[in-house]
């Protein structure tokens, strides 16, 4: 075995994040770390990459005792990782972040920026990976952030490799890539453990898997004995089935209209009517300018122009209260940054954008806290949020936990128009049935949902219309029932979109 974990414990405060988990990945072999929200698996990884330090148990590393102080001496013995806050110095360049706390190839004492950037430049092309090393990460999408990070990971051998969700901001064919490139990493020697909630995927790519649930080992073996149900069943210890929620009722009045709308100044005009009760899903690849539009849409785009009008009422082409004002709810895809605050606590944040629903008194600008707790527990509970206290910050909830409060803090009021960027990225099945649910009651209710998604089961499970999008434009419109698999693959491509959207139907 590569990398052997032995009854690892883990405890933070009152929450005991791991308790006496064990796994093992060989050379050579993708290992899927599974479980649901808040199981511990990010804990587990790091652990294994020396960002947490284990109360209790053994790991091994290529048959040596391993117990790194840190991720510096992770890295040293042979480690890499890439997590899921991904940890890149907006201000450098994808190929500086590779270099940050490595040694930097030197020429006459200083440091060699051409050979460092052909280098990054070689393992980039090595793995046919698609990314400019020229612009600062900043400027980057959060796709593209996560494939600086792989690369970053990459520019050394590794003698294993984990990664926390590398798929989950990435479209079909990029997560197919990038599984290529796990792969052909596993062929070259190389032990890969990787968590995803995406089980077709895990089906495709691995070779065992470890299901933890509540931080503990509950089952592991070779995925090819493995059925998807009897993982789902082990993760969430009982049955469950995740039931396709394409949503039937009839779609009324326009809500949102959009006429020669530029999300950019370098961007295509983008026409789109949404009415109430329906929910669009838009989908595409990395770059095709899916998340720009729907910012452009809620207010915040980088100099938008042409006309956008909610329910009825033209508004300015930036400006978010208005949006507000006029019904509109926006999830970022970028949790992190422009989704949460981070240092603060999971009441502030689960109560934030609704603050005037906890007026003390009716006309009096002051909160009551003791209406916000209520309010926030009664949202945590609903969508099943794992957390110690309310008081909490934010940060020491899981990745699909904070997800689920994103969404969450935005009920209590009438949404007209819901605008979910990757809305169930990170999240266990169980949960994202239950946010596909939540998003069907919306809009039988009459909200008008537009949800962008790199998954292409949710696109078809949740979407009453399809939207694709390439290079800033509308590429294929429409209704769920109409279009094949192929036909929003191809669309995806811009030279493709000329073909009949029935041409190829596998679905
Ligand atoms: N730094 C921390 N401080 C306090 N609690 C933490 C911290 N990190 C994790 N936890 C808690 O440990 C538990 C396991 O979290 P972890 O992030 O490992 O789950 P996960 O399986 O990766 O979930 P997800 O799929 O949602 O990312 C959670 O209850 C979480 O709130």
């Amino acid at each position: 075995m590569m990398l052997e974990v032995a009854d690892l414990s883990k405890r933070f405060g009152g929450v005991q994040a791991l308790d006496g988990v064990s796994m093992h990945s060989a050379a050579g072999r993708v290992h899927a770390l599974l479980g649901e929200n808040g199981a511990g698996k990010s804990t587990l990884l790091k652990c294994i990459s020396g960002v947490h330090r284990p109360d209790k148990g053994q790991m091994q590393l290529a048959g040596v005792a391993y117990r790194p102080a840190g991720p510096r001496e992770a890295e040293a013995t042979g480690l890499r990782s890439v997590h899921q806050e991904l940890n890149l110095v907006p201000a450098f360049t994808a190929c500086e972040n590779a270099f940050v706390g490595k040694r930097y190839p030197k020429r006459f004492g200083r440091v060699d920026w051409k050979t460092m950037r052909a280098r990054f430049a070689a393992v980039r092309d090595d793995y046919g990976l698609d990314l400019d090393i020229n612009v600062p990460v900043g400027r980057l999408s959060i796709a593209q952030c996560q494939i600086a990070e792989i690369l970053r990971a990459l520019t050394d051998d590794a003698k294993v490799l984990v990664l926390d969700e590398p798929t989950a901001s990435l479209s079909e064919d990029e997560a197919t890539s990038l599984y290529a490139i796990l792969r052909s990493l596993a062929a070259r020697g190389c032990a890969i453990v990787v968590v995803s909630h995406r089980l077709d995927e895990v089906f495709e790519v691995a070779d065992d898997y470890t299901v933890l649930r509540n931080g503990r080992s509950v089952g592991s073996g070779l995925i090819a004995d493995a059925t998807r149900d009897g993982i789902v069943a082990l993760m969430a210890g009982e049955e469950f089935r995740h039931e396709r929620h394409v949503a039937t009722q009839t779609v009324g009045a326009s809500v949102l209209e959009l006429s020669g709308f530029k999300a950019g100044p370098r961007r295509p005009p983008v026409d789109l009517t949404v009415r109430a009760s329906e929910i669009v899903g838009v989908y595409g690849v990395v770059g095709s300018g899916r998340s720009s539009l729907l910012k452009a849409i809620w207010g915040a785009g980088v100099r938008p122009s042409g006309t956008l009008s909610l329910a009825g009422r033209t508004l300015p082409p930036r400006g978010i209260s208005h949006r507000i004002r006029a019904g509109a709810a926006y999830v970022s895809e970028d949790r992190r940054n422009t989704g949460l605050i981070m240092h603060h606590s999971v009441l502030d944040n689960a109560v934030l954008p609704r603050l005037g629903l906890y007026r003390a008194a009716k006309r009096l600008p002051m909160v009551s806290w003791r209406k916000a707790k209520s309010g926030a527990s009664t949202i945590l509970s609903d969508l099943n949020v794992k957390y110690g206290r309310s008081a909490d910050r934010i940060s020491t909830l899981s990745g699909g936990n904070q997800q689920k409060i994103m969404i969450g803090r935005w009920f209590g009021a009438p949404i007209r128009l819901f605008l979910l960027d990757e809305p169930t990225r990170g999240v266990d099945v169980r949960s994202k049935a239950e946010i596909h649910k939540l998003c069907n009651r919306l809009a039988s209710e009459g909200t008008a949902i537009v949800f962008v998604t790199s998954d292409l089961e949710e696109l078809l499970m949740l979407a009453s219309r399809i939207v694709v999008m390439a290079d800033g434009a509308i590429t294929l419109e429409a209704p769920n029932a109409a279009v094949s698999r192929q036909s929003i693959i191809d669309a995806t491509v811009q030279d493709n979109v000329n073909r009949s959207p029935q041409e190829h139907d596998n679905r």
